[in-house]
C-alpha cells in the first residue's frame, strides 16, 4: 500500500501552499485518477509519490517504509514505473530493446528474457517487425503501448502515469486506459493517473480530485476488488 502521511508541499517562489497536510492511501490491485484544474498541483503531487522530488513536510510510505529511507534512487529503480505523455522511450532503440533495457536497468525478475518481452508486445498488439523496428517509426498510440509494456514486464508494484493519453485519440485512449486496469486488476499493481478528460477518470476504480489545495475523493474503489500480493 502506498500512504502520504502530513504531506505537503509549497514552491518556494510561490505565496502560498500548494497542499498541506494529507492523509492518503492508494491500495495495490486498484486504479486511481487525480483529477482537478490546471495548476493544482496533481503533477508535483505525482512527482511527489514518484520519489522525482521530496516534500517540504510530511511522509510517504510504500508498504509501512519510508521511501526517503529507502532512497529516492532505489525507490524510483525498484518501486516505481512513470509513463508519461510524451512516452519516454528511449528513441535509438526499438520497442523490444526498450523492455529488454528496463527489465535490466531495473533487476527485474523477467530480465534477459527476450520471450517474455516479445509476448508482452505481442499481447499489445505489435507485431514481429514493429517491436524490432525503431520506435519512432511506431504511431503514438503504439509507442505508448510500449510506454505501458515496460511497466508491465518490470516488477515495481507502483505504476504513475501524468496524462498518458494526452496525446491519443478516443480509441487509443480507451485501450491505453483498459491496459492500466489490466495492469492493476490482473497483475495487482496500484496504477495512479493524472488525468484532465472525465472518460478517463470514469474508467478508473478510485477518482481523487485536488481543488483548493484539498484532495478529496469523488470515488474509492470497491474493496473486493483488491488482489493480494
Ligand atoms: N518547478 C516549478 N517551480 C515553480 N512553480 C512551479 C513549478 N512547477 C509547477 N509550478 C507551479 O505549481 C503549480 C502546480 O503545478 P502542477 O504542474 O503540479 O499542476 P497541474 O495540476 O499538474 O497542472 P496541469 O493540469 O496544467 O498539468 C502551478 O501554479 C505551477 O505553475
Amino acid at each position: 500500500m502506498l500512504e502520504t502521511e502530513n504531506l505537503t508541499y509549497w514552491y518556494t517562489n510561490q505565496a502560498d501552499y500548494l497542499f498541506q497536510g494529507e492523509h492518503l492511501q492508494f491500495e495495490p490491485g486498484h486504479s486511481y485518477a487525480i483529477v482537478g484544474q490546471s495548476g493544482s498541483g496533481k503533477t508535483t503531487m505525482v512527482s511527489l509519490l514518484a520519489g522525482l522530488d521530496t516534500p517540504k513536510a510530511g511522509t510517504i510510505r510504500i508498504d509501512g517504509q519510508d521511501i526517503a529511507q529507502i532512497g529516492l534512487a532505489h525507490y524510483r529503480r525498484r518501486k516505481v514505473s512513470v509513463v508519461f505523455q510524451a512516452f519516454n522511450l528511449f528513441t535509438y532503440m526499438s520497442a523490444l530493446e526498450n523492455l529488454m533495457t528496463a527489465m535490466a536497468i531495473t533487476k527485474a525478475a523477467h530480465a534477459g528474457d527476450q520471450a517474455f518481452a516479445q509476448a508482452m508486445l505481442q499481447r499489445l498488439g505489435l507485431t514481429d517487425e514493429q517491436m524490432r523496428q525503431n520506435v519512432q517509426r511506431l504511431s503514438g498510440g503504439q509507442q505508448q503501448r510500449v510506454a505501458i509494456a515496460r511497466t508491465m514486464v518490470c516488477d515495481a508494484p507502483l505504476v504513475v502515469a501524468d496524462e498518458p493519453t494526452g496525446n491519443l485519440d478516443e480509441a487509443n485512449t480507451d485501450e491505453v486506459i483498459a491496459l492500466f486496469n489490466q495492469i492493476a486488476h490482473e497483475q495487482g499493481k496500484c496504477v495512479i493517473i493524472v488525468t484532465h478528460e472525465p472518460s478517463v477518470a470514469a474508467q478508473c476504480d478510485g477518482v481523487l480530485r485536488l481543488a483548493h489545495r484539498t484532495f478529496t475523493w469523488e470515488k474509492t474503489p470497491a474493496p473486493q476488488l483488491a488482489k493480494k500480493g
